[in-house]
């Protein structure tokens, strides 16, 4: 079994529960709550920003001119492609994507980008691969999935959304990332494969986290106000 069949194997549970968040089966029904699709975009814009400098922070690290052109395309790609998927979820809920941008990000996507951007600064470039894989890995399952349950025509209210993430161009960022790393962890100890595979499972519970703050409309009055008043 390769590095990261034994990953995915691990994070099976994780993926399963990805699957069946509240969020995700709404996509598949093409019914979320507006307010849950609002909180989404407007974390998930700030979400792709943070993206692009983990993968700028990804080139500073590579040796090889190959590696820093697969990072590279890549930025290219979430600058100009991936705002087709956040369209359509400003479609449904009727709101200009202008209105969406610059929010500060709710707890668990701060914690998600936080946590990345940790493996990036004090980790080698296989750390950056695992803390950045489940990020492509589960939206392709999710696409793929939803693809297999619903196989949406286009009056589909997110049938953008779902052909995007189901796409060849997304299973091969996976298996390219994917490779990346497989080849990385051949000559890694097992205390660097520790630390990135506690990356790749962290980073799925983000993953799952992200769904659930989304849904929940999550915000930063953490502590409940009856708490507060009475402090
Ligand atoms: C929370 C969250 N996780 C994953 C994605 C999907 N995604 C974001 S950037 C990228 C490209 C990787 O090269 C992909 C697939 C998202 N939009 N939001």
């Amino acid at each position: 079994m390769t590095f990261t069949e034994q990953l995915r194997q691990e994070a099976e549970p994780i993926f399963e529960a990805i699957m069946e968040h509240p969020f995700v089966r709404g996509i598949a029904n093409g019914d979320v709550p507006k307010g849950a699709v609002t909180h989404y975009v407007k974390a998930d814009f700030e979400y792709l920003n943070a993206f692009m400098h983990l993968y700028g922070i990804a080139v500073s690290k590579c040796h090889d001119r190959d590696d820093i052109e697969f990072f590279t395309q890549n930025i290219d790609f979430v600058l100009n492609s991936e705002v087709h998927p956040h369209h359509n979820l400003c479609e449904y809920i009727g709101i200009p994507y202008e209105q969406l941008q610059g929010y500060p990000l709710p707890p668990n996507a701060d914690y998600y980008i936080k946590h990345m951007k940790h493996h990036a600064h004090e980790g080698n470039l296989g750390e950056i691969l695992a803390a950045l894989l489940p990020c492509p890995w589960t939206y392709l399952e999710i696409g793929n999935r939803l693809m297999e349950e619903v196989n949406p025509d286009t009056n589909h209210p997110f049938y953008t959304w779902i052909t995007f993430y189901a796409d060849t161009s997304m299973s091969n960022t996976t298996i390219n990332l994917r490779e990346r790393l497989d080849t990385w962890a051949e000559g890694a100890s097992e205390r660097e494969k520790e630390h990135m595979k506690e990356a790749f499972i962290k980073s799925c519970q983000l993953e799952w986290a992200f769904w659930e703050m989304s849904y929940n409309e999550q915000t930063w009055d953490l502590i409940p106000r009856a708490s507060v008043a009475s402090s």
